[in-house]
């Protein structure tokens, strides 16, 4: 049977663009991307970059504190004016997409500015009703928001909305305490919102380190942000240029704007995935092998569609493998066992890669290195602001089975950790590194004590039987 491509990607985000590129320009694949929107994707375009851009924007009070603490007697932030800001924003996605854009047609990809559905286990058909074939195909559609279901829902922004609002609203609410949330209610905070979180736990960022969740939801409030524990939306209504949000206690409240960061969903409705015979998990995720296949033999998908570790790079590895695997006889699988990530919170960071220490101590034995201090830096210019790090070390091994980070850049610290972490360090390999000092990151090799051991033997054993 002849097709018309060897392969079509359905998606032009992190992972879909990375596998185009490698199975066209690296393999010879002849290949389609289709991108509904706009090409790179959740990252490039409503993510990662964007977020990141506006997080360094945000700092600009707390820099203009930090110079006066260093003598700069009257260091301002002067106005933050957002029509600028956009401009500038708007003009480096484009240039960014460009770049997307280029890199594919560099690699002789066709590139279909369209929706594409399946239609069967080999044929895609575009928004225009155009039918395409291919040997293999490729999903790579990622995540949206999930909304939490509640009246009046729609009067809510998501993450999306926030790179294209027309000012910085003057009190906010954003509701969740993920990534998401965190890193929104930092930005708002220091662009000047009123800003208010609520979150239903008692600490955010649930599934990160206790530890450390008390210091990202601690820091959130010292940098003004209005956090509310165990608290829920019910409703929301309009009330004139306001929105009035009630709350599971009865109370109401008033806001200009409301921002839903309760999670992100695959965004496989409407794609015929489930006619054309592919498996779907319970988020309604694709179910995928360690090959990204899914079980139809032709269809492999990868990215936060197949709902794994839902960051960047890990989409962007699983459409190289995939590529490599497929059409360039290089078999690669992908190990999501040992991802490091960071959480762009302000001042400081949270970055982290392996065990917590809870899930250390439920595995068995492990000295756990605590260091808390006030970094010189922000410390000379008059800042309480504590960093800590923590190292979780197998007791019996000694191998460094976890590092978390709370810390200025700690998103570039826990980059060069994960090496030797992932390489199976030990503790005493990560003593023999002589420090640079000074420096925040020679805490890591400089903890001589443990702070404390935690699990015992009988977790151990519990953890044995039950892997036995
Ligand atoms: C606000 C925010 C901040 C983030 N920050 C970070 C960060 O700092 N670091 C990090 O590692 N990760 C971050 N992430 C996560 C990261 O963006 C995702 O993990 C990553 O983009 C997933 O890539 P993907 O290829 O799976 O999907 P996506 O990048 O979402 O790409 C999917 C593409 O498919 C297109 N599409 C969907 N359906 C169709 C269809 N039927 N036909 C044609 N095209 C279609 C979409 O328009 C989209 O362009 C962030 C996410 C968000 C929302
Ligand atoms: N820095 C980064 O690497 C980065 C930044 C942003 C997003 N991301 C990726 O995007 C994903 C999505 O981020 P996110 O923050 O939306 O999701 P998340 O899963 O991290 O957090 C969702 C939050 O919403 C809460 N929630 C869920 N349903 C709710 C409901 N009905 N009512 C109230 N609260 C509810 C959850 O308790 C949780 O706190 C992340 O998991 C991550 O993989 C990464």
């Amino acid at each position: 049977m002849t097709f018309d491509f060897d392969l079509f990607v359905i998606g032009g985000g992190s992972g879909g663009v990375r596998a185009a590129r490698i199975a066209a320009g690296e393999h010879g694949a002849r290949v389609a991307i289709a991108e509904e929107s706009r090409m790179g994707g959740t990252c490039v375009i409503r993510g990662c970059v964007p977020k990141k851009l506006m997080i360094f924007a945000s700092q600009a009070e707390a820099a203009a504190a930090e110079a006066r603490g260093y003598g700069w007697k009257e260091a301002t932030a002067g106005q933050f004016n957002w029509d600028a800001f956009k401009t500038r924003l708007d003009s480096e996605l484009d240039r960014l997409e460009g770049a997307y854009t280029s890199g594919l047609v560099g690699a002789d990809v066709t590139i279909i500015r369209q929706r594409a559905r399946l239609v069967d286990s080999h044929t895609v058909e575009l928004a225009d009703g155009q039918r395409l074939t291919a040997k293999h195909i490729l999903i790579a559609v990622g995540g949206r928001p999930q909304l939490p279901g509640i009246p009046g829902e729609e009067l809510g922004m998501i993450s999306d909305d926030l790179f294209l609002m027309d000012r910085v609203p003057g009190r906010i609410l954003v509701v969740g305490g993920g990534f998401i949330a965190c890193e929104f209610a930092t930005i708002l905070a220091g662009l000047g919102a009123k800003t208010t979180l609520s979150y239903r736990g008692d600490a955010v960022l649930r599934g990160f380190d206790d530890e450390m969740r008390g210091h990202v939801t601690q820091q959130l409030r010292n940098i003004g942000v209005d956090v509310q524990l165990g608290s829920m939306p019910s409703a929301l209504a309009k009330a004139g240029e306001e929105i009035a949000v009630t709350f599971a206690d009865g109370q109401v409240q008033r806001y200009d704007a409301v921002m839903w960061a309760t999670g992100r969903q695959p965004y496989t409705k409407g794609l015929g995935l489930e006619e054309v015979g592919v498996k779907l998990g319970r988020k309604g995720q694709i179910v995928v092998d360690e090959w990204s296949q899914t079980s139809v033999p032709s269809i492999f998908a990868v990215g936060d569609v197949t709902d794994r570790v839902n960051l960047t790079p890990v989409a962007i590895r699983e459409g190289h493998s995939f590529a490599d695997t497929v059409f360039g006889a290089r078999p690669r699988k992908v190990d999501h066992t040992l991802v490091a990530s960071a959480v762009y919170t302000r001042p400081h960071e949270l970055a982290t890669i392996g065990l917590t220490e809870e899930e250390a101590a439920a595995r068995g034995p492990a000295d756990v290195f605590v260091s808390s201090f006030r970094p010189m830096r922000s410390l000379f210019a008059g800042s309480e602001a504590r960093a800590v790090m923590k190292l979780i070390v197998d007791a019996t091994t000694d191998k460094v089975l976890g590092c978390h980070i709370f810390g200025p850049e700690a998103g570039e610290m826990i980059q060069m950790v994960a090496i030797p972490i992932g390489m199976g360090a030990t503790k005493a390999d990560f003593d023999n590194a002589m420090a640079v000092h000074p420096t925040l990151a020679e805490e890591l090799v400089t903890m001589r004590k443990p702070t404390r051991r935690i699990g015992d033997s009988t977790a151990a054993q519990e953890v044995q039987a039950v892997t036995a």
